[in-house]
């Protein structure tokens, strides 16, 4: 009789934000970047992931996905790229010792959950496929650290591969053809420079503009600013946030968040015709970090978009009042104040701010998410496939 064993592996894994941004590919099918980039990883206390997956002889279907209980497909040629690299590692282990159960042969059941909105411009696209190729990883029990799976997870979506590790974490571009030195390696660990915080600002949009694969592809295809910043800013500014990061200088690191988003939106705005990512509310977030920045007479806030409206404001512990302090002097209606380690963050109008800036923002954000710099994906025992086979959704 066929093994009818229900093999299973979890995992968790975090979100991250980028201060200097991937934008642009050099390979579009192997997703390979035409520069360097270099991102926080953010608390799973916020912000997560949560992956199971589990194969068995005795399942009878394809491989699936179910994700936040709804299925998603996996026929996608970049999802099916790295469940083929998956199964080619487990299946060599297999050839090398006939002992082991054959994995790489039966069906995957994947069941994943996001405890945060999924396609919002939270980077679930990064959290989700770190989750799901660690929790493969995991099951096939393939002897590969985190820069060999982020060679997989890149395939996937090219900012998932720095969220395998945890702290600071920089994708390095790579030169070779077929990709295999384009790879995360870690900065610093979290316990480096744990005092780093962000607040984030939901903005209230519906749909991003133009996705963030398609929009770098006419970027790179359009854009006269866009081979300076990927061969001359960027690769200076990637040493001068590790010296940044090094020796934990705030004042650099802000300099150098906020002068990449700006050079990067930039970009799309040079791309013809042209993307807008930012909108009013995020240039009232925009004004309001300069307000914090002028009034304590240095950079103790830091501002980063993505490709959508949400602003990630970093900023050191120490200045958690005078930054999300601010904030929260016109927002405390709006959901996400809760603070579930440390105390409470008292709203505070020491800096002045005109009354435009507030009455934007208080217009166009519908959430905020209070979180810091955390750790990688945790392996966990509590799994979202039964023991039986059956997807746990509750
Ligand atoms: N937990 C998950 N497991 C597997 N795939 C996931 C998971 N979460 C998200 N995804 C994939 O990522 C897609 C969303 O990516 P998309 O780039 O549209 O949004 P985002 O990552 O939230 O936003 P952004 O890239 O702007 O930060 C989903 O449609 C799904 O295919
Ligand atoms: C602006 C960014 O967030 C772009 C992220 O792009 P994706 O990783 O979503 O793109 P694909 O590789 O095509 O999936 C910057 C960043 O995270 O570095």
């Amino acid at each position: 009789m066929a093994d009818q064993t229900i093999y299973r592996a979890s995992t968790t894994a975090p979100v991250n934000i980028a201060v200097i941004k991937y934008w642009g590919k050099r390979d579009a099918k192997l997703n390979l970047p035409t520069n360097s980039s270099l991102s926080v990883t953010l608390s799973q206390a916020d912000l997560c992931t949560t992956t199971t997956a589990s194969c068995s002889a005795s399942y009878t279907t394809a491989d699936s996905l179910l994700l936040n209980s709804a299925p998603q497909t996996l026929e996608t040629p970049r999802t099916q790229a790295c469940l083929k690299a998956l199964r080619s590692q487990r299946a060599a282990l297999e050839e090398a010792n006939s002992n082991l159960p054959k994995l790489s042969t039966f069906p995957l059941r994947i069941v994943s959950v996001n405890n945060f909105p999924t396609a919002a411009g939270l980077a679930s696209s990064a959290a989700g496929f770190a989750a799901l190729i660690r929790a493969i990883a995991n099951l096939y029990e393939l002897p590969a650290n985190p820069s060999d799976l982020s060679i997989i997870a890149r395939q996937g979506s090219g900012s998932a591969c720095r969220s395998l590790f945890g702290g600071y974490v920089a994708w390095q571009a790579g030169e070779k053809a077929d990709g295999s030195d384009s790879l995360a390696v870690e900065v610093a660990p979290a316990s480096h420079w744990p005092e780093m915080r962000a607040v984030i600002l939901v903005a209230s949009a519906l749909k991003k503009d133009v996705g963030s694969t398609e929009g770098m592809q006419l970027t790179v295809k359009t854009s006269t600013l866009f081979p300076l910043r990927a061969n001359t800013i960027v690769p200076q500014r990637m040493e001068e946030m590790k010296k940044a990061i090094a020796s934990k200088n705030f004042e650099d690191f802000a300099r150098i968040t906020m002068q990449d988003s700006n050079g990067f939106h930039a970009t799309c705005l040079d791309t013809y015709p042209p993307t807008f990512y930012m909108n009013d509310t995020s240039r009232a977030a925009v004004r309001a970090v300069e307000a914090i920045n002028r009034a304590a007479g240095k950079d103790v806030a830091a501002y980063t978009f993505d490709a959508g409206p949400n602003a990630v404001i970093y900023y050191l512990a120490e200045n958690e009042g005078l930054v999300a302090g601010l904030f929260k002097s016109f927002l405390s209606h709006i959901d996400g104040w809760q603070v579930r380690r440390g105390q409470a963050i008292q709203a505070s109008s020491a800096t002045p701010l005109d009354e435009s800036i507030a009455s934007t923002l208080k217009e166009g954000i519908s959430r905020v998410i209070l979180t810091g710099v955390g750790e990688g994906p945790q392996k966990i025992d509590h799994h979202l496939v039964s023991e039986t086979g059956e997807a746990i959704t509750s």
